[in-house]
């Protein structure tokens, strides 16, 4: 289940489960008695507060309300607007709660050891304003624990963003499969710990739906990964060319190391003949090559994959050296000052990608390649990765990953200490070196990202990039070792 569906696609599936035959208020008693389960497991009867909004989030509340009342809780509940206002589902479970329906205010939040947020849900239309956005900033301060049902109130669970203010829950319980909004930023943040809790919506509801965006975890390429055969050789696991900088050279150290820590059979570094001492004294495995030869080393088809921008130099000479190679449709990654370097002339890149090409941009890189290109995260990706016509993966916490054809993923795994020098240098290697041994380019891309975000997680505190190339024995172990044999 590694689904991630759109609001939209949560209201298709709503639906297409009640045309089903199961009703709506099923469904919804469903989700507040998930939401209810997840209370009574980490917290003990106690006094809360139940903050509805006037559409279906708020009707979970009135579930969620009347359902720990009868589990022993004492709850009050505050609706934003006049009861008798409340219409379908919504007006049907306030009907079924039989305590005090007060208006919303500050007041609630006085005495209470737990806070259910129902203000908002999927249905969030616009910025919290006013009083309420008063009332959102006097739950964050108060100190309670805050559980919010579905999403945090004031995170659009689209894109992560906030609108306007946001409630920042300890836990989110959301229903069926996760939003992109509790994937990006800053919702990611807000949620706290997001629970996915099935409310009787099936699989194959799912599947017909047809969603794109994945998280990103193993199932989602693992079927891709080109493991080497008994029978075969190097030759098999591809020749990537790393074109190094002549004066930065640990850029494509790293890049190289990283590469052939991914599996790649051979790989030769390129360069000024000036700098191809230092990259051959660093790794006796590798081969270097003089800059001049690239032309002719890429006519030969068995050098398949090829790594450029990290510590290149920007520039138009760069510009000048990349697009020649681009004819080649060599499985290709462009990163760092190859990017940059066609800030002035962006479709000239783009119109020179013809094969299979994976851009690696940070949110700076990003502006720089596509200044126009406005929206979340996951929008711009898959909007560059159109206009491009290569896998464009954004870097960051919540690294997005978008194939021109519409697939794409987030990232799931934290890992804060990936935030050094060389880190991304290192991600563009792993991927190239998948590459380089056939992958697919958005599985390459993904798998990349993972293994890089794994090997973050793992290592944690004190990493440096340099430590990332020698885990990955580690990561690629486990997946060879889980694989059905
Ligand atoms: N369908 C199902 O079967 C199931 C649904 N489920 C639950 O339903 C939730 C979706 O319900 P929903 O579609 O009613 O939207 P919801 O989030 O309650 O908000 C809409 C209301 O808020 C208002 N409003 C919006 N923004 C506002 C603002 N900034 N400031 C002020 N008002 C604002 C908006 O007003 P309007 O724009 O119409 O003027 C409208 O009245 C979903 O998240 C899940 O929890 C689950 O139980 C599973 C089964
Ligand atoms: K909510």
């Amino acid at each position: 289940m590694f689904e991630i569906l759109t609001t939209e696609q949560m209201y298709e599936a709503d639906r297409k489960t009640i045309e089903a035959g199961t009703t709506g208020d099923a469904l919804m008693e469903n989700a507040g008695a998930a939401v209810v389960a997840e209370i009574v497991s980490r917290w003990t009867p106690s006094s809360v507060t139940v903050l509805c909004g006037p559409g279906n989030n708020g009707s979970d509340g009135f579930v969620i309300a009347r359902l720990l009342r009868h589990a022993g809780w004492s709850v009050r509940l505050g609706l934003l607007c006049d009861a008798d206002k409340l219409t379908g589902d919504a007006a049907l479970n306030a009907g079924r709660w039989d305590g005090a329906v007060e208006r919303l205010s500050p007041a609630l939040l006085v005495g209470a050891d737990l806070i259910v947020d129902c203000l908002f849900g999927a249905g969030l239309a616009r910025s919290i304003e006013g009083e309420l956005a008063e009332l959102v900033c006097a739950v964050n301060a108060c100190g309670v624990p805050v559980i919010a049902v579905d999403v945090p109130s004031g995170v659009d669970g689209n894109s992560g963003e906030v609108r306007g203010v946001s409630i920042k829950a300890d836990v989110t319980v959301t229903f069926c499969r996760p939003k992109p909004g509790h994937h990006l930023l800053p919702g990611r943040i807000l949620c706290g710990q997001v629970v996915v809790r099935d409310i009787g919506i099936t699989n194959q509801t799912i599947r017909d739906i047809r969603p794109s965006l994945m998280r990103n975890e193993p199932g989602i390429w693992l079927a891709g990964i080109h493991w080497p055969s008994v029978d075969g050789h190097k030759y098999h696991r591809g020749h990537l060319l790393v074109v190094g900088g002549a004066s930065m050279t640990g850029a494509g150290r790293l890049v190289a190391r990283a590469a052939r820590r991914a599996g790649a059979g051979l790989l030769t570094v390129v360069a000024d003949p000036s700098a191809l001492p230092v990259y051959a004294v660093d790794s006796p495995g590798i081969m270097t090559a003089p800059i001049a030869s690239l032309d002719d080393l890429l006519k030969d088809c068995r050098h398949n994959a090829l790594v450029i921008g990290p510590g290149f130099g920007v520039g138009d000479e760069t510009c000048s050296r990349i697009i020649p190679l681009l004819h080649y449709c060599r499985c290709t990654v462009l990163d760092a000052d190859a990017l940059t370097s066609f800030a002035e002339q962006p479709s000239t890149l783009f119109f020179a990608i013809q094969g299979p090409t994976v851009l690696t941009p940070h949110e700076g890189e990003f502006a720089r390649l596509f200044p126009d290109i406005e929206g979340d995260k996951l929008s711009r990706a898959r909007a560059a990765a159109k206009r491009s016509g290569a896998t464009v993966l954004i870097k960051g916490g919540d690294t997005v990953i978008a194939a021109p054809d519409g697939r794409a993923a987030i990232n799931a795994i934290e890992a804060p200490w990936l935030a050094t020098a060389g880190s991304g240098d290192v991600l563009a290697g792993i991927i190239g070196g998948l590459m380089a041994q056939g992958m697919e380019m958005f599985d390459a891309a993904c798998m990349g990202v993972w293994l890089h975000a794994r090997a973050g997680a793992d290592l944690g505190p004190g990493l440096i990039a340099e430590d990332i190339p020698e885990h990955l024995p580690v990561l690629l172990g486990e997946l060879w070792h889980a694989l059905p044999k």
